[in-house]
């Protein structure tokens, strides 16, 4: 596979076949799912738990035959395939890929690059369970003999956003008298904010870092053994301390041993999993310890429900592989830039932000991964808020702006906090406000108002355009049962598996992330500059020394 180069999909006649149908597309739903009864059935899949409505997206029979025959003809199943046999499709770093190991049952097997990785994987799963346990069960104290009651996650990017987004997600199932903080940004207001208020002699710091050598993390990282050895009692050996409120997750673990951590209390993971897909490896470790062993390992079960739907099922009922391939559609072919995920689920709050490094930092690439230019776009501006919240801040735009939004809207049939509002002789549940405004604004996207209907209400004439809704605005519905630490890994995978469709088609590497070292450089580079070192900023461009000698002017 890493031998021969994509596909470019322009060449296929599917792409051209696309753009044919594209042309003047005029799709109106509302007579779409009027006039076709089967039209519904057939859009509606399952994959594990979830229950998705492709039905008021804006394609039809014909495009959606041609998506597939696109995905035939760049290879998207080979690829796949690929991917979770171990080759190396991560091309730039000469990696494989295989996120989906972390979650292999313990009887599987798979060797990568001649290492049994299902053993390895288990061996510091159970690890890191074990030490959860220990914490969880007090067993595990602090230097001062006292037990856990926070846990601090030091890491950034992919060693943060899904320990955080999954710890809120999973608020229901976490166990009482522990919490967990999450310190991520350079910005000392992070740290700062993070340590206020802590008892160091009852905090255990977890810095995760897969390549142990990022600025921030290994900053905030001495920030934090600097914080308890200044807090914790009179007394306290700084070896023993750091020992009992220190552990590590990392693929470098002499790195880790350098800062002063016992390897003993490290975790390791492998270069085959990318930052932004390791929330289910060790990085989780915070996670495991706020929910528990048991939650995680379904968790990991749900991922592993979603991988084997994503390897196994037929392309037609193949979730992640249509919402991949619409996704195509949009930004190819219809002209979308952008794609909102509007999870009805407070829990849900930190999905647009996990989902945005997951896509974003995955498929913005301008090169394919032999090297040649892109001649399409690629990579959609994931973005989103939980529903009912977006709904009076940014939906006005997706219902009557100029541009196309494909959304996702993402719900669950029981909610994680049952509240009644009692109000006027009647009883009523409040999850079921959330429930119709998920269901209205689907339809409302979908189906819009007409001049006629809007008139019909008695609507002055010269009000009318402003009151019209144009409809035709494409969504998925994404459904489950409740939101369980099964159907939360179910829900990632999907994701992970979408990103993996579109960059398939494209041709990019999914799985590098070149675009983020310049400014990290630059970064390094300039910050003599910012302490006061005039040659290192004379040597600057000339709004970069403007914005520097402004910085100069009032620091103080
Ligand atoms: O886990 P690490 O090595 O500290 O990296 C953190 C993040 O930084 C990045 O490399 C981007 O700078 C992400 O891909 C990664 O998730």
């Amino acid at each position: 596979m890493s031998g021969s180069g994509p596909v470019d999909p322009t060449s296929t006649g599917a792409w051209a076949q696309l753009a044919r149908l594209a042309d003047g597309y005029d799709l109106d739903l509302r007579r779409h799912l009027a006039d076709d009864p089967d039209w519904v059935p057939h859009q509606t899949l399952r994959a594990g738990d979830l229950f998705v409505d492709l039905s008021k997206n804006l394609f039809d029979d014909g495009v959606d035959a041609t998506l597939l025959r696109l995905a035939d003809e760049v290879g998207v199943a080979e690829r796949r395939d690929a991917m979770f046999a171990g080759e190396h499709i991560n091309v730039t770093e000469d990696r494989a890929v295989l996120h989906t190991a972390l979650r292999l049952p313990a009887d599987a097997s798979l060797t990568v690059d001649g290492q049994d990785a299902v053993a390895d994987v288990h061996e510091v799963l159970g690890r890191a369970y074990a030490f959860a346990e220990r914490v969880r069960s007090g067993e595990w104290t602090g230097v001062t003999g006292r037990r856990i009651e926070t846990v601090v996650n030091i890491g950034i990017g992919g060693s943060d956003l899904g320990p955080v987004m999954a710890y809120e997600a999973l608020e229901p199932y976490r166990q009482d008298g522990l919490s967990c903080r999450f310190i991520s940004n350079i910005d000392p207001t992070d740290a700062g904010q993070k340590l206020t208020g802590l008892d160091p002699e009852t905090t255990l710091f977890i810095v995760s870092s897969k390549t142990f050598g990022t600025l921030e993390t290994l900053t905030n990282a001495r920030l934090c053994k600097a914080w308890l050895l200044e807090h914790l009692p009179a007394g306290s050996d700084p070896a023993d301390a750091v020992a009992q409120h220190f552990v590590a997750v990392s693929t470098a673990l002499d790195k880790v041993a350098d800062f002063g951590i016992d390897t003993d209390n490290a975790f390791g993971f492998w270069d085959w999993v990318g930052g932004r897909y390791s929330m289910d490896s060790a990085i989780g470790l915070s996670l495991v310890i706020a929910i528990g062993p048991d939650h995680f390992a379904d968790l990991l079960a749900g991922f592993h429900t979603m991988d084997e739907h994503f390897r196994t099922a037929p392309p037609a009922a193949n979730v992640p592989l249509r919402m991949g391939l619409l996704n195509v559609w949009y930004t190819n072919f219809l002209g979308a830039h952008t794609h909102a995920v509007l999870p009805y689920a407070q829990l849900l709050h930190r999905f647009p932000a996990y989902l945005q490094q997951l896509t974003m930092e995955s498929n913005g690439k301008g090169v394919r991964w032999d090297g040649a230019a892109v001649g399409y776009e690629t990579g959609e501006v994931f973005w989103g808020e939980p529903g009912t919240n977006g709904q009076h801040a940014f939906y006005q735009l997706i219902h009557q702006g100029t541009r196309l939004v494909p959304a996702d809207f993402i719900a669950f049939a029981r909610p994680a906090y049952a509240l009644v509002d009692d109000h006027d002789g009647e009883s009523v549940d409040v999850h079921e406000l959330l429930l119709a405004n998920f269901f209205a604004q689907t339809q409302a996207l979908a189906f819009g108002k007409t001049a006629d209907e809007v008139r019909a209400e008695g609507v002055p004439e010269e009000l009318v355009p402003a009151r019209t809704f144009p409809g035709n605005r494409p969504t998925t519905s994404i459904m489950a049962p409740a939101l369980t630490p099964a159907v939360l890994g179910q829900l990632v995978a999907l994701y992970e598996h979408i990103t993996f469709v579109q960059g398939a088609v494209w041709g990019i590497d999914s799985f590098d992330q070149w675009g983020v070292e310049l400014g990290k450089q630059l970064a390094q580079q300039l910050r003599p500059a910012v302490s006061g070192d005039a040659d290192v900023a004379s040597q600057q461009d000339r709004s970069t020394q403007s914005l520097i000698g402004y910085y100069q002017e009032n620091r103080h």
